[in-house]
Order: structure tokens, then sequence, then C-alpha cells
């Protein structure tokens, strides 16, 4: 990446940020003021002190007690300032914070579930935690000291013309420049290539992690820990070496500021004489030079943050600009389905996945499946069973056809609404790390205890809940619970969402024969007059669908209607 198109990323992603934090701009710019009025009391604290030592001196002139008054009185409204700068600041940076982790998380909601298998959880993970972070960095403790680095400068100029030393002033515009524009900037370019590719090894490492832990057990079985520890050592290892780039560079621009900030003093010094200044003047001005450091030195820590905050933002938006794969249609189209049952049918349907454009799993599907039917799918395994499901749910879209809903294509309805009205049961759901009743809330938050028992009991677990040491409240998580007792919840939890289209996946693989007939005739009476698409493997629960189809070679064949078996 050269120079100018790094210098322009930043200035766009700066730009982004400082918008997004419009609603805290009042705090933000109180926080400003008040920073200025800190070091403004800090600068006339140091200035009037030193004034006064040095009369007192040279001279003898002057009181101590109102000398003490007004040092104490600086610094009381020193410290004043201080308190409410840190406060409004951190204030807004923890705001922000907040806004944007709801802004990051809607973003993911809205671009599930086709994100999740674009990112792995880890690597999310890390950009909604430690680069969101980074924003709070990025307002708490760079944007104001950065502005107030320009405005406490400039104050201390117009000081210095008014007071009528030109030259001296002249000196202090030279030095803040170098200090403020030149010495912070030293090898950014380095640096700022060696922060991206540390923030991009971090969301590296996440991933690594978070892949490695949710997979331990396998890891550990198969013996492939050492191989993982390798693979992470090696990225660690470029991350020490980037990270001492960054750090030597630093080191140097410390010693630099150092330098240049001796070399200001001097230059003060050397002007103020020649400009006929008495002893005490010459230690005032040297003083507030001396107080004009750290707001100067605040830049440099701001050009160092802006690096990294820039590769972190860059993560963000990345998610948060992204299209949706199932863009929601224009308030023109938008057609909302009555509460019914519908038709769905797939109309010359043909889909690959975006990973694999070149091979299609399905190609040339007519189907229709009837308004409340029960319709068993069938198929070798890899046929696209599971990729049939997800089209009629618009987990996709295809790539040629229509999915239409009583004739209306799904893209007409609203993303959201087709959410709350198609019930899935994933062949491997996930139970969240909360109560058994808080998992069969998830998609009926007003359901009754009574209603839940009742889900439980279609699915043949009420019996296991109640030998539970809490009942509903058991705390469970997605490992406490055998593989069929989870696919038993699941099934549960979609019973109480009440789709008007269900589709399960797998959602009985687990369980014996005997349970497995016994839940699938309760559910048969639970979604009486849904429409429903049950992908199975196992043939013995085909004779309780109203039509069965078989899915092979990317084609979907209609096998037979057995809707008098029902
Ligand atoms: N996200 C994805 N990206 C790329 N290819 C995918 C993705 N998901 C599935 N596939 C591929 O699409 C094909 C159909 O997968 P699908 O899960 O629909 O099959 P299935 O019939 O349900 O299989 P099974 O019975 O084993 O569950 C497979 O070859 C699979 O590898």
């Amino acid at each position: 990446m050269t120079e100018h198109t790094l210098t322009d990323g930043r200035a766009s992603q700066t730009r982004w940020l400082l918008s997004f934090g419009r609603p805290v701009l009042w705090p933000l710019l109180i926080s400003i003021a008040c920073r200025v009025a800190e070091l403004a009391a800090g600068a006339a604290l140091l200035g009037y002190a030193a004034h006064a030592a040095v009369s007192a001196v040279t001279t003898g002139s002057g009181s101590a007690v109102s000398v003490l008054l007004v040092v104490l009185t600086l610094a009381a409204i020193r410290g004043v300032f201080h308190y409410l700068e840190h406060y409004t600041g951190h204030w807004v940076a923890f705001r922000v914070l907040a806004m944007m982790r709801v802004f990051f998380y809607r973003r993911l909601a809205a671009l599930a579930p086709a994100i999740t298998y674009r990112h792995r959880t880890g690597d999310l993970l890390g950009r909604v935690t430690r680069d969101i972070d980074r924003l709070e960095v990025f307002f708490a403790h760079t944007v104001v000291p950065a502005i107030a680095a320009v405005v406490m400068p400039s104050g201390v100029l117009l000081w210095l013309i008014v007071i009528g030393y030109p030259g001296v002033a002249l000196a202090v515009g030279v030095s803040v420049v170098v200090l403020g524009a030149g010495v912070p900037f030293v090898g950014r370019r380095r640096v700022g290539r060696n922060e991206a590719a540390i923030v991009a090894h971090l969301g590296t490492v996440s991933a690594h992690l978070a892949d490695s832990i949710a997979g331990l057990r396998e890891i550990s079985a198969f013996g492939a820990a050492p191989e993982r520890m390798r693979t992470l050592d090696r990225v660690e290892r470029d991350l020490a070496v980037r990270r001492r780039v960054v750090a030597r560079w630093s080191a140097a621009r410390v010693a630099l500021t150092r330098a240049c900030q001796v070399g200001a003093l001097a230059a003060v010094v050397v002007t103020a004489h020649a400009g006929g200044a008495d002893a005490a003047t010459i230690a005032a001005m040297v003083a507030v030079m001396f107080a004009t450091f750290p707001a100067l030195e605040a830049v440099d820590a701001f050009a160092a943050l802006l690096g990294s905050t820039t590769s972190s933002l860059r993560r963000i938006r990345e998610i948060a600009d992204g299209t949706s794969d199932t863009p929601g249609p224009s308030t023109a189209d938008a057609w909302h389905p009555p509460e019914s049952a519908p038709e769905i049918r797939f109309d010359g349907v043909a889909f690959a996945h975006p990973g694999r454009p070149g091979r299609r799993v399905l190609d040339r599907v007519d189907l229709t499946l009837p308004a409340g039917g029960f319709v068993g799918v069938v198929g070798p395994t890899g046929s696209g069973k599971s990729t049939l499901g997800a089209l009629a749910a618009r987990i996709w879209d295809p790539v040629v056809g229509r999915v239409l809903w009583d004739g209306h294509d799904l893209r007409h309805i609203p993303v959201d609404v087709l959410r709350d009205r198609v019930t899935v049961v994933d062949q491997d759901p996930y139970l969240l790390p909360t109560s058994i009743a808080a998992n069969l809330r998830l998609g009926a938050p007003e359901a009754t205890d009574e209603r839940l028992w009742e889900a439980l009991h279609a699915v043949d677990l009420d019996t296991f809940v109640r030998a539970m040491p809490d009942g509903l409240d058991t705390a469970i998580s997605d490992r406490t619970l055998s593989g069929g007792q989870r696919q038993r919840l699941a099934l549960a939890r979609a019973i109480l969402h009440d789709g008007a289209v269900i589709v399960v996946d797998e959602g009985t693989g687990q369980l014996d024969a005997a349970t497995e007939a016994r839940v699938v005739a309760r559910l048969r009476r639970e979604w009486a007059g849904r429409t429903v698409l049950w992908i199975t493997h196992r043939e013995s629960t085909l004779d309780r669908c109203d039509m069965v189809c078989r899915v092979r070679d990317g084609q979907v064949i209609v096998e037979e209607s057995t809707a008098s078996a029902c």
C-alpha cells in the first residue's frame, strides 16, 4: 500500500469514526474545552511560579502569601478541569463503545447466517471485542488531546505576540511545527505497515485459539496439539518481530523529541534575551514552553494509535459495510405474507455455494411443497438436502430461478418477517449456556411454563427435565446434554416458535428408533397445518409424510405421495 492510499484510508476512516461519534459530539466538545483549560491553567501555573521565583531572587519583590494563593488557585483550577476532562472523555469513550458493539452485533445479525460461513467465530469475536476496544482508546485518549495539541500552542503563540515578543513567538512556532507535525510522523510509513500486520495477526491468533478451544477434545484425541501450538508459535514470532519494529521507531521518536525540546527551550532563551526580556520573563516563557510539551507529545500518541485504530476500524467496517447474501426487498416490492401456512414452490432453481460458484449443488429444480404438507426429503449424503432446506428458509438465494411463497418470490418478503415465519431446526443445533427455559423461550419469549412443558412432552423430554435438579431452570450448555437430548430440546424450541414453515434438518438422527417414532408422531400433530420440510436419512420416518422427495445429482424427484398414510 502506498503512503498516499494509506493516508487517504486513515483520513476516511477517521471521518467515519467521528461521524459515528456524532451523538456524543457535545460531551466531546466539553471534554476538549476542559483539556484546553487544564493545559492553560498548567502553563499559567508554571509560568507564574517561575516568574515569581526569579523576580523574588533578582529584585526581592512580591509577597509569598499572594504568590502562594495564586499558585494554589491555579493548581485547583487545573485539577478541576483535569477531572472534568477525564470524566467527560471516558463517558464519551464508553458510550461510543456501547454504541459500536450494538451497531456491530446488529450488522452481524442482518448478515447472518451466511456471514458465519465466511468468517471464523474467533475472528468475529476478535473484531467485536479487541478491535472495538481500540476505538475506545481513540475517543478517550487520542482525539481530545490531539485537538488540544493544536489549540493550546496556538494560545501560547498569541500570548507571546500580545506581550510583545514576536521573535520568541517565531521560535516557539517553529518548535511547535517540528515537535507537533514533524517528529511524531518519523518512520510512520513502516510503523503503519507493521501495525496493520499486527492487527491482522491478532485476528488470526483469536481465530486459531477459539478454534483450538472449540475443537480441544478432537485435537487432544488425535494428538494434534503440538502442531496447533507450532502454528500459533509461528504467528507469535512474526508478531514479536513486527512489535520490535514499532517499538524501535517509537524509541527513536522519543529520543528525537527530547533533543528537539532542549533545542526549543534554548531557542526561547536566546530569542527572548535578544528581544530584551528580563530574567523573570525569560523564566516564565521557558516554563510556559515546558508546559506546552505534554500537549505536543499527545500528537505522537495520536499518530501512534491512529495506525492500529485505522486497521481495527477497517476490520470492523469489512463486516459492518458488507452486503447481505439475502438482501431485503425495496419498500415498493415488499410483500407481507398472511398467517396461514403457504405453498412453497421451487421454480427452475439452481444453486452453487458462494465459495464454489462453478459447482451447482442443485440444478433446474421444479418442486411444489403443498400448503400444510409434511414433506420428507431423502437422498445420499452431500446430495443437497440441507441446501434445499436452506433455500426454502432463504438462508441462501438461488443463483437461477425463484423460490415462491404462495406465488410470491421469497426475496419480496422482508427478511425479519421471513425469519419470524420460518423455523429452522439445524442438524447440529446450538444451545445457549443458560437455563432450559431460556433456551426454549429463545423464539417464544412470552411462552408460559405450562406451554414449555407441553412442548417438552411432545418431544418426549418432559420426564428427563422434571428429574433435573432445578427443572426448567436447570442450567445447561451445549456439552452437558446428549446428542439426542439436544436435538429434542431444539425441536421443542421449534414447536414453541411456531412458524408457518418449518425446516427440520436431520432433527431426530440421534434418537433410537422407538423414541424417534413417538416424537415424529407427536410432531406431526403439533405441526398440523404447517408446511414442513422433513430432511432425513431414516427412511422409517417417511411413512408419516404426505410426500417424499429424493435428491440426487442436483435434481429433486417426487417419489411418492402418501397423504392417506398420515
Ligand atoms: N457453505 C458451503 N460452502 C461450500 N460448499 C458447501 C457449503 N455447504 C455445503 N456445501 C457443499 O454442498 C453440497 C451439498 O451439501 P448439503 O449439506 O446440502 O448436503 P446434504 O445432502 O444435506 O448432506 P448430508 O446428508 O451429509 O447432511 C456438499 O457437497 C457440500 O460439501
